[in-house]
This record gives C-alpha cells, structure tokens and sequence, in this order.
C-alpha cells in the first residue's frame, strides 16, 4: 500500500542573519502510514517542526522530496491539517467561525460548513461553546478549539506541533486521554496521526512509533517502535523501560561508533553545550546533594523547567566528565564528586583540566594562545575558524561558552576592550611545555 507521506532524502537550509546558511535538516527519509501515530521526539533545535511543515507542504525544501500518496507536493499538503502549540485561533471569530474558516477557504457551501463545523465542536467537547469568543475560553479549551479546527477538514493526516505544551499539567493530560480516545474510537475523522513532542513521556503515551532527531544538523538518529496497549498504563515496567530507552537515544549518551573521542574531536564534532559554568556547576552541586544520583524528569519537575531546558547543563557536566546519564539517571563521576566537594581553588584546577581534556574548543584557544607570540589572539581569529561550522550566532554561542569556561578554569581571560583572549600568567609555563 502507498505510504500517506514519503519523506525522501530530504534537506533544508536557511539563511542566517548575516546571509551564512543554516542547515537546519540533512538527509532525511521517512514514511508515515495510515493507521498510525507518529512521533517526531528532539531537542530543541532540532528540526522537529521543520519536518513538520515540511510534510505540510509550507516550506521549499533544500534538497529531496515530500510525496502524499505517491504525489511529489508541490504547495500546501491538501491531506494535511495543523494543530499549534500556540493555538493560532482568530480572536475576533466565534467558536464556530473559527472552527468553519478551513472550510470557508476551500470553498465548502455555507449549510455544509456549518453542519461540519457543529459536528466537529461536538466531537471535541465544546458543546455549547459555538457563539464563545477564544477569549472567553481556557487554555484547554482553546485548543479543543484548534483541534476542531483541524479535525473539521477531515484530513487523511492530522500534524500536531507540540499542541499541549502550552496547557498546564492537569489540562494536558485529560485532553491527551482524550484524543486517545477518539483515536481508537469509530469517529476519528483522520487516518494517521504526526505529533511533534519533546515530552519523552508524551511520545510513549501516544506514538506507535517514535522518531528521535538529533540535532546540528537535524537528522534521524533513531526510530522505536512502541508496541504497548491502550491506554497505556505509565506505570508499567514496559513503559518505564522505553522512557529510559528513549532518554538514551535523545541525551545521545549511548557511545556513538562515529562520534571521536573527547579528547581527539574537533570543536565542531564536539560543540560546547549552551551551559554557563554556574549553571553546570549548580547542577552537579544538587546531584551531589541527592547522594550522587538524581531521576532527571524528577528534577525538572521539582525546579519547575522541562526536561528540555535542563539539557544543555547535562551535556556540559556530562562533556566534562563530571556526571553521566543513565536512561533518566544522572550519576556524579568520581571527578564530579571531587569538583563539587572541593574547595574553591581545587575546584577550579579540576575544571581547568577537564575542560582542556574534554571541551574541544577550550583546548583548541588554549593551545592556540600557546603557540602565539605574545600568548594571546583577536577573539575574532577564532570566530572566523567557527563559523566555517556554524552560524555566526552559533560561533558567537561557542566563544562566549568557551572563553566563560576559560575563565573560570583560569586558562585564559578575555578583555572587551581590546578583544584580545589571553593566556592566564599562571598557566603560560604549563602551556609552552604542553604537545602541540
Ligand atoms: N524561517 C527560518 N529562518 C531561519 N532559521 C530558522 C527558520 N525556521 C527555523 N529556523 C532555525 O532552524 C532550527 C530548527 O528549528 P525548529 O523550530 O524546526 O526546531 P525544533 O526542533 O522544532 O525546535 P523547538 O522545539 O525549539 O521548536 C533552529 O535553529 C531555528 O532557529
């Protein structure tokens, strides 16, 4: 049977702010068939919406292909309907205008617009609600809105991008069991689901399969398939076990073959995470204080940020060698334990070697500066040299991080002024002696 979607090799590109080209997907080659919920789980950045509009037919693509039963697109996806993370409703429509714009658009009679649009408001709950305004609604409401919206059109293929994240916990999860419910149920109006989630807990509720993006590019890095009943039951083992599968295949801390040793990768295989040196710091200082040993999702919870936000201070303790992920697990290293209980001036000494073991482009300046005349470098030399593989905001990211993570290690400082990074005095002695 022809897929509903068939994603071939697909590439896109946008021009950054200083006219560099941001590759934002790479190669990507995907199906999704009728009968089934797709998940598309990644970090931010990732590409997951990009992909999403992708097979919506909204963006002109790079390179490769989106064909909708067998058909290359050409334009807007016509077996395609969005549902928005923020909801896009109209505020000056009503309920049922809202729900009826759609098919306004496709130029459906007025009497059958409305009859449609009565029937979708029935299906989803708002009942009721016809002549309310989206300001007199709730978040949750909103989006039973933007669902109807979507569902109303029939479409073989319904792409949701994050459509509960912006509703609180309680407003999610019933509207979640919901759409779970209609989905198994006779009345579903659509025949294959496409969810954009960074919620791994979400992808495993929903998803009959989970395709997990890996970003700088965005790429496929790995697809499960998730063969539990429904409803699921999120306190099964078999639950659990693929939550913490899925936690390996997104943190990426399953040695990669391809990925190169810290201490031989280049800053550009090995970016440095987003992470201020307090911010990695604090967090190995709260694993520490939970015996060495923390449930990453617990601790979003208990700080109030998601998952997604805590990452980069993952990646950078765990890049530094101070913590390791295990599933959802962080666990302190024996070096993170030393950092963290230390006093101030252990504490930076220990940085400072793992940093220039560990953090590519901290050894990349530190060496660099070495090897210079005067031990110090325009910050803009080694701009230049990154954005040869990155954005001029991502290269400008990676400096700021590298010189932030110097700094603290008194490896090298900065000055503003003259945008000169500098060896530390202290370490010049050490850096003449250390191989090139
Ligand atoms: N129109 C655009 N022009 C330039 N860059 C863009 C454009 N759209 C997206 N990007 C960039 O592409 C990258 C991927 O964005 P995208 O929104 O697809 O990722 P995502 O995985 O959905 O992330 P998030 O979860 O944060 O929404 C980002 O770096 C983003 O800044």
């Amino acid at each position: 049977m022809t897929p509903l979607i068939t994603v071939e090799k697909v590439s896109k590109s946008f021009t950054g702010s200083e006219g560099d080209e941001l590759r934002v997907l790479d190669d990507i080659t995907l199906e999704l068939r009728a009968g089934e919920i797709v998940a598309l789980l990644g970090r931010s950045g990732s590409g997951k919406s990009t992909l999403l509009r992708t097979i919506a037919g909204l963006i002109a693509l790079t390179g490769g292909s989106v064909r909708y039963r067998g058909e290359e697109l050409n334009g807007a996806n016509p077996g395609t309907a969005m549902v928005f993370q923020s909801f896009a409703l109209m505020p000056w429509l009503t309920v049922q205008d809202n729900v009826e714009l759609g098919l306004a658009a496709r130029g459906v009679p007025p009497a059958e617009r409305r009859e449609r649009a009565l029937a979708a408001i029935d299906l989803i709950g708002l009942d009721g609600f016809e002549s309310a305004y989206p300001k007199e609604l709730s978040g949750g409401m909103r989006q039973r809105v933007g669902f109807a919206r979507a569902l109303v059109l029939e479409p073989d293929l319904l792409l949701m991008d994050e459509p509960f994240s912006a509703l609180d916990v309680l407003t999610s999860e019933n509207l979640r069991t919901e759409l779970m419910s209609l989905w198994t149920g006779q009345r579903f109006p659509t025949k294959a689901i496409c969810i954009v989630t960074h919620n791994i807990e979400e992808a495993v509720q929903l998803a009959d399969r989970v395709l997990v993006l890996g970003a700088n590019p965005g790429h496929l890095r790995a697809e499960v398939t998730i063969d539990l009943a429904r409803p699921r039951d999120r306190k099964s083992p078999a639950f659990a076990a693929l939550v913490d599968r899925l936690y390996d295949l997104l943190t990426g801390r399953k040695p990669d073959l391809t990925e190169p040793e810290p201490t031989e990768a280049t800053p550009t295989a090995r970016p440095l995470p987003a992470a201020s040196v307090g911010g990695l710091a604090g967090l190995a200082e709260i694993v520490h204080a939970r015996g060495g040993r923390a449930d990453l999702p617990d601790l979003a919870a208990e700080l109030n940020f998601e998952v997604d936000d805590l990452l980069p201070l993952v990646d950078a303790a765990a890049q530094l060698g101070l913590l390791f992920v295990a599933g959802a697990d962080l666990h302190l290293t024996p070096i993170g334990q030393a950092f963290t209980t230390a006093d101030i001036q252990q504490s930076k000494k220990i940085f400072a070697e793992q940093a220039r073991d560990r953090a590519p482009l901290v050894r990349t300046i530190y060496k660099a500066l070495a090897a210079s005349a005067d031990g110090s470098l325009r910050a803009g030399f080694f701009l230049d040299l990154l954005r040869r593989g990155f954005s001029a905001e991502d290269a400008q990211q990676q400096l700021d991080t590298a010189i932030d993570w110097g700094r603290y290690g008194e490896l090298f400082d900065f000055d503003t002024d003259t945008g000169q990074i500098a060896l530390d005095p202290a370490h010049r002695a050490t850096a003449e002696r250390a191989p090139a």
